[in-house]
Formats: structure tokens, sequence, C-alpha cells
């Protein structure tokens, strides 16, 4: 039986704990939220048939498999980084914490000192092996379009620079490095920084993020060049109704890392 923590309690976490109810092999034993958010964690957990108790940390006493993080930056050096410290092997969603200069060599150090691992997901992108390997050979140039429908934008930068709800074309509404668009949009350019730690990197990766009433989906698209050749991918997430910023893909991936961790054979 794998014993799981997650941290957060939102669109991510309570689909993916949806997604684990009832199986043999995985038991989420924990949550963790801010003490503000408690009430609501227990009421959105209640329906499930094991619901997990509700924590604002994990107790010291605490010995799960696996920490799972999909709360958002905050999380990664409130809850992931002491966690690894205590030899707990994490997982995390919220890739563009890592923009922040010297976290991830943070996590790593971490990771190391507890001899376990921290491994950085692939979430609502895919194409991160292919990635990460031509990196290997050198990379010449990867560039990242991210293109979500305007209302996903809301609460961002974005709103400052355009009134989004009255958009009638597709706008740009950030083009720089990948480190400048994760630290920007927390909660839509995690995927800018999974490319760009992939392959080439948080300055040299260009990202442009656009807002488009023509679409309805979250589009994200990738062209990466390099001595391998060079590959192009367009993907086209379906929003998670309970969090239009986030594309369903990413519950599915995180899904599959937990239920790989469980499994004799993984794909
Ligand atoms: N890698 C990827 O492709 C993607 C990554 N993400 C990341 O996942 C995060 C979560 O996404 P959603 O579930 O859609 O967001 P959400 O806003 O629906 O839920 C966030 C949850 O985390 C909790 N939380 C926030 N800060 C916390 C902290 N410091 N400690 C513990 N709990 C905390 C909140 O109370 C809430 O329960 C996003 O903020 C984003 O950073 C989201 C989409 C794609
Ligand atoms: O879920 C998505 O489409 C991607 C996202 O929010 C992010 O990159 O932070």
């Amino acid at each position: 039986m794998l014993n799981v923590a997650i941290i957060g309690c939102g669109a991510i976490a309570q689909s993916v704990m949806q997604g684990l109810d009832g199986r043999a092999d995985i038991a989420v034993a924990s949550v963790i939220v801010p003490a503000d958010g408690q009430t609501a964690a227990r009421e959105a957990l209640a329906a499930l048939a094991h619901p997990p108790a509700v924590h604002t940390a994990l107790a010291q006493a605490a010995r799960p498999d696996l920490l799972v993080e999909c709360a958002g930056h905050g999380a990664i050096a409130e809850h992931v980084l002491p966690a690894l410290e205590a030899g707990i092997a994490c997982v995390v969603v919220s890739i563009g914490a890592l923009s922040e200069p010297g976290l991830a060599e943070r996590l790593a150090d971490a990771a190391a000192r507890g001899h376990t691992r921290v491994e950085l997901l692939s979430g609502a992108i895919g194409g991160i092996d292919a990635l990460a390997a031509g990196r290997l050979g050198g990379l010449d140039e990867v560039v990242y379009t991210g293109r979500k429908p305007p209302h996903a934008w809301q609460g961002t930068p974005a709103a400052e620079r355009c009134v989004l709800a009255e958009l009638t074309e597709a706008t740009e509404i950030f083009a720089g490095s990948a480190r400048e668009a994760a630290a920007a949009f927390p909660k839509n350019a995690n995927v800018a920084a999974t490319i760009a730690l992939a392959g080439l990197g948080l300055e040299a990766t260009t990202v442009r993020l656009i807002a488009d009433p023509g679409v309805t989906d979250n589009v994200h698209h990738v062209r990466a060049r390099g001595a391998f050749g060079e590959f192009e991918l367009t993907m086209r997430g379906k929003p998670l109704a309970s969090n239009p910023k986030t594309s369903s893909l990413t519950v599915y991936s995180v899904l599959r890392a937990i239920v790989n961790r469980a499994a004799a054979l993984v794909i």
C-alpha cells in the first residue's frame, strides 16, 4: 500500500483524490492546506469514500511514501523543502516556483541530504522526454507559446494591460524569458518553466503568452531545434471546470506519477 500525502485541496488535488478514491494499492492519508482553507477542504473531501485527514503541515511523525504538491509556488519552500530534508520523496507541479534564483539548487541539496528525490512532473505539457533527451545532444532554440481564452488570464498582469472581457482578437500579453514568465504568471506559466528546465534553461527559452477569444482550450505550442533534429508540438488541453487556468492533463499527470510509484511495471 502506497501511503500518500497531498499539499493543496483545489482543482487539481480534488480531482486527483477522486481518481484515487477506493484503490486498494494507494491511500491518501493526509491533505495539507493553509489554516483558512481547512473547513473548505474538509467539506470538499467529505464526499470521498475514504476522506483524508486535513492538516496545516506534515506532522513531525508522518512518514508518507510520497508527498505530492499541487498547491502553488509558495508550497515548495514551505512544505516540499522540509519534507525532502526529512527524507520524504516528493513530486511537484508548481514548477514555475523554480524561477526563483537558487530554489532548484536548494531542492536538490535538500533531497541529497535526505537521501531521497524530488520529481518535477510534466503537468499540462507533453514531449518533455524528447526535449530533455535532445538537450543532451545540444539544443539551439526552444520557443514556447501559451494561448488561453481571455477569462483564464483574469487576476494576472494581463488584466492590467488590456480589458480581457472585451478582446475581439488574439492579443500577446507577454513576451520574454521563461524565468520572467513563470515569476509574473505563477498560475499560468508553469509549463514555460517546465520546458525551460528540460531544455535550454530559464533565460534562453523564449516565451509568448496570448489571450485569445478564438479558443476555448488551453493551447500549448513548443518548437525545439538542436543536434537531434527538430520537433513541434501542439497540445489543446481541456481546462478544468473548477479552474479554467488549469488543464485537465495536469490531473492525469499527477495521477500517473502516483500510480507509477505503486506499480511494478511503469510507462
Ligand atoms: N505544471 C503544470 O502544468 C501546472 C501547474 N499548476 C500549478 O498547480 C497549482 C495548483 O493548481 P490548482 O489546483 O488548479 O489551483 P487551485 O487554486 O484550485 O488550488 C490551490 C490549492 O492549494 C492550496 N494552497 C495554496 N498555497 C498553499 C500552501 N502554501 N500550502 C498548502 N496549500 C496551499 C489552496 O488552499 C488550494 O486548496 C497552481 O497554482 C500552479 O502553480 C497548475 C496548472 C498546470
Ligand atoms: O494547465 C495549463 O494549461 C498550464 C498552466 O496553467 C501553467 O502552465 O501554469
